[in-house]
């Protein structure tokens, strides 16, 4: 599905310099420092994806030649909210972009038994609810952490939500659908299927361990 102006539930990002890097991700031998190289890269096209629909309005300005009503973002800067720790890989990239946003952090790590988010830290901006927020988390594998994750910034006031990922499951994708019919999913892909462990296949693995190299 290309990506447009309209809003949708689920929006894949099938770029092909997206495709092309996020292969490149995939593959097992992609070392830690190029994994977490193409995840800034993928994210600031990504970025471009998310932010299409902002709204705009514009601002007296002179340029060498004349005036004009140039156009501007309107509104109060955006929030973009990591889910800890692999979302920092999505965050930095985004934040070449959108050097001005705020930031949250949302500390979660998924029970490798229950598969259920653990939460260790929540802190966003008090204003959230008067500001765009983009959620980013690499990857939605059942949807716990990020359905939990949003539930958790719409309790501190969000209103606007939109969801980054780079890859999605149908599993993951029905569930924050299913919660959050509001949220705006943005993903490089939605691949087959999860295994028994939770895993998306045929994925990248861990995203955390690849990007920290803790595995
Ligand atoms: O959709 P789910 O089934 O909830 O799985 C996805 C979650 O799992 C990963 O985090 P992880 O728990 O590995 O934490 P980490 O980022 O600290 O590695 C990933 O970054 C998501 O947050
Ligand atoms: O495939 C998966 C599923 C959850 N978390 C990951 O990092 N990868
Ligand atoms: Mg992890």
């Amino acid at each position: 599905m290309a990506a447009s102006s309209t809003p949708k539930t689920l929006v894949v990002v099938d770029h092909p310099l997206v495709l092309h890097k996020l292969s490149l991700m995939r593959d097992k031998n992609t070392p830690s420092a190029v994994f977490r190289q193409l995840l800034r890269e993928i994210s600031l096209l990504l970025a471009y994806e998310v932010t299409r629909d902002l709204p705009m309005t514009t601002q007296k300005i002179e340029t060498p030649l004349t005036e004009m009503d140039a156009p501007i973002l309107k509104g109060k800067k955006l929030v973009i909210v990591s889910i800890l720790r692999a979302g920092n890989g999505l965050l930095e990239g985004m934040l070449d972009l959108l050097p001005s946003a705020r930031i949250g952090h949302i500390g979660l790590y998924r029970d490798p038994v229950t598969l259920k988010p653990v939460e260790y830290y929540f802190k966003v901006p008090s204003d959230i609810g008067e500001r765009p927020v983009i959620v980013v988390d690499p990857m939605l594998a059942t949807g716990n952490s990020t359905a939990y994750a949003i539930q958790k910034l719409k309790d501190a006031g969000a209103r606007d939500v939109r969801l980054v990922c780079l890859l999605a499951a149908p599993e993951g994708v029905k569930r924050v659908t299913a919660d959050h019919p509001d949220v705006p999913i943005y993903t490089a892909a939605v691949d087959s299927h999860l295994n028994d462990h939770g895993y998306i296949v045929p994925g990248l693995g861990d995203a955390g361990d690849r990007m920290f190299g803790t595995k």
